[in-house]
């Protein structure tokens, strides 16, 4: 597969009399293949939008490479700028124009032909209301509008940040909808989301950052699979002898960590063998010993180590890579 983003090694400090040094990004490095629908993700200061915004040469980075579609940017950037669709930040649209309208002047002015503003407007789901004034628009409704703007120039890579924000279920299952079908039509998406179960059922692949440092990426499935906790579902052929199943596993030194009236947990399984030949011993005979699914929120915050500690508020920028995760502060709650 070929890399239409390609981030090596960015750094990006913020220098200010005010606000002192800040190292938004030490060394970040991100890899999105054609096709795919790729998720960033990071904990609120972590460096996303700094990425994005270097990417597009809206900030100048202090070291680093980076490359969209094969071509060096920022130096290629007006010869890739024309297949390049991003919504980084909320876009403004005149509250009095249409849809349409509004789409129709992006279009003269990016010399984008006049039969594409259709097609878009259809693609996001918008044809129908094409022709009422922005200013009546739901959140939801002004969200399509701006990937419309997006899509005019039909291009190869569509960076959103933060697609989801404010959309209810209903908007969300839509715009995970447009998401595989522009992924289908060949189009790389890469989009930034605090929506954590969005994001796992959006996204082929993700990179999570934190602290401005890469801390996992891969195909969902594989970064899910890497980080299991260890956590296994146990089943016996008769359910009765479950308290006893728990007591030998227990005294052997495995975690039961619940005990459910048809199952029990267990956790840190590292070796289902060394389970299997527990209850064995004890004439106990399995139905089923199955890992439990991690999802990607408990992957998140294992990796960022932003996962609540009851009483305390995690601050911005506390989040921990997960190198340094034994180290750095691990203040819970969910900051800003
Ligand atoms: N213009 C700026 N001047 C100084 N510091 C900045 C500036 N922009 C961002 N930062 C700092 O850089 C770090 C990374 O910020 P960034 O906005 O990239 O994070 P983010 O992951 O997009 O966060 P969020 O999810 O909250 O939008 C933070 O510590 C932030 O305070």
């Amino acid at each position: 597969m070929s890399a239409v983003l390609e981030i090596e090694g960015l750094q990006k400090t913020y220098r200010s009399r005010r606000r002192g040094t800040r190292h938004a990004l030490a060394g970040f490095d991100m890899r999105v293949e054609a096709g795919q629908v790729h998720g960033f993700l990071g904990p609120n200061g972590s460096g996303k939008t700094t990425t994005l915004r270097t990417l597009l040469g809206l900030i100048k980075p202090d070291g680093g490479r980076m490359a969209i579609l094969g071509r060096e940017v920022p130096r290629a950037l007006p010869e890739v700028a024309g297949q390049v669709g991003a919504i980084v930040e909320s876009p403004q649209f005149f509250p009095h124009f249409t849809a349409r309208d509004t789409l129709d002047l992006l279009a003269s002015a990016g010399d984008v032909p006049r039969h594409r503003v259709a097609e878009v407007l259809e693609l996001v789901g918008l044809r129908d209301r094409a022709d009422e004034r922005v200013k009546t628009y739901s959140l939801g409704m002004k969200q399509r509008l701006a990937v419309a703007s997006a899509l005019l120039k039909n291009p190869k890579l569509l960076i959103l940040d933060e697609p989801a924000n404010g959309l209810d279920p209903g908007g969300i299952r839509e715009m995970r909808a447009l998401m595989a079908d522009l992924a289908a039509a060949g189009m790389t998406v890469v989009l930034s989301s605090h929506i954590l179960g969005e994001v796992q059922l959006i996204c082929d692949s993700v990179t999570i950052i934190s602290l401005g440092r890469r801390v996992a990426t891969g195909p969902v499935a594989e970064v899910l699979a890497q980080h299991s906790s260890g956590t296994v579902r146990l089943r016996l052929e008769a359910v009765t002898d479950l308290p006893a199943a728990a007591d030998a596993l227990t005294r052997a030194g495995v975690q039961v960590a619940t005990r459910h009236d048809d199952h029990l947990l267990l956790r840190g399984v590292d070796k289902p063998a060394t389970v299997t030949r527990i209850l064995a011993d004890q004439g106990l005979y399995l139905s089923e010993l199955a890992p439990v699914a991690v999802d990607l929120e408990s992957v998140f915050l294992e990796l960022t180590a932003t996962a609540p500690v009851p009483g305390q508020h995690r601050q911005v920028d506390e989040s921990a890579g997960a190198e340094t995760a034994a180290t750095a502060p691990t203040q819970g709650g969910w900051g800003v």
